[in-house]
């Protein structure tokens, strides 16, 4: 089998390969990291074979993932341009660096993936955007591609031109998601409730409300209005929510998220 490369170890490239260990052999898989220490820890949790620098991971393997942070793109780039073929697989998944931007510097023939992951791929259910030109690649490949992807999570191929709407979706909304639990949370333990058992009634609430969209496919205002009784409690929550302008502020914060994305083409 064609090995798999990851470049960079930190939150996303560690889920994958969690991820890519249900599903490959470990002697397949190969990863470079920066930090020593990051690659000490996970080469004792996993068994991984981790090489000293991103060319010789790059030259281990045919699928190559990207996993650093934007800024540091032209340094792992510039590591990389004399060793990728045309038979790379490269797989990006920084928020707004662009298949074209990739190709100026690794070359027009060269074939590359655009993702973008998100975190809940550590507990394997990531939800994932992904674009690619389908001519490049062949149906074993293409294969290769969708099972690095679910092996981790849910994955869709999308227009290149979605990925920045993604990235505000599903790739940095879980923060968002994360910050909603904790001010809940912090507002159920001012009724009374100990901290720890706050967090685990919301954290089902959101997971049992989200799991309802997914499968009833009612329309959400719908589900709201479900569990809005007339002159009851909910509606109150609901009339101070619009008063202090949570849908407004979760739309200036995707507009926040989008702008930064397309600031990084
Ligand atoms: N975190 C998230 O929720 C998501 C992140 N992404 C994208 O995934 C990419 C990785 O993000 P994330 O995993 O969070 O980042 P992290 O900073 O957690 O991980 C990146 C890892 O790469 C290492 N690194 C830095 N420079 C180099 C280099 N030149 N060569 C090799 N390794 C290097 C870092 O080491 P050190 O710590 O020493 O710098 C770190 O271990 C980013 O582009 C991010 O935008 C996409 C979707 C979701
Ligand atoms: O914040 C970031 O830049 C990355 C991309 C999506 C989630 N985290």
């Amino acid at each position: 089998m064609d090995r798999i490369g990851f470049i960079g170890m930190g939150n996303m490239g560690y889920a994958m390969l969690k991820g890519a260990l249900k599903y490959f052999d470990k002697m397949n898989l190969v990863f470079s990291d920066a930090n020593e220490q990051r690659v000490r820890q996970v080469y004792e949790e996993t068994g991984v074979r981790f090489m000293d620098s991103n060319a010789a991971c790059a030259n281990d393997a045919k699928y190559l993932v990207l996993a650093v942070k934007p800024q540091f793109y032209p340094a792992v780039l510039k590591n990389i341009v004399n060793i990728v073929t045309q038979e790379h697989v490269v797989i990006s998944i920084a928020p707004g660096i662009t298949i074209e931007k990739l190709q100026q510097t690794l070359g027009y023939d060269r074939r590359i993936v655009r993702a973008m992951p998100n975190t809940p791929a550590l507990i394997g259910k990531g939800m994932t955007g992904v674009s690619y030109d389908p001519s490049l690649f062949s149906e074993e490949e293409q294969e290769m591609i969708r099972t690095i992807f679910t092996s981790f999570g849910q994955m869709q191929v999308v227009p290149e031109g979605l990925m920045s709407a993604v990235a505000c979706a599903s790739g940095s909304s879980p923060a968002y998601v994360y910050m909603f639990i904790e001010a809940l949370a912090d507002g159920v333990v001012k009724c009374g409730m100990p901290r720890e058992q706050a967090y685990q009634f919301v954290a089902r609430a959101v997971a049992g409300s989200a799991e309802m969209v997914l499968e009833s496919g009612l329309h959400p205002g719908k589900l709201k209005d479900m569990v809005c009784s007339p002159a009851g409690t909910t509606i109150e929550a609901v009339e101070a929510l619009e008063q202090w302008g949570f849908r407004n502020a979760l739309m200036k914060a995707t507009d926040a998220c989008f702008d930064k994305c397309e600031k990084l083409k």
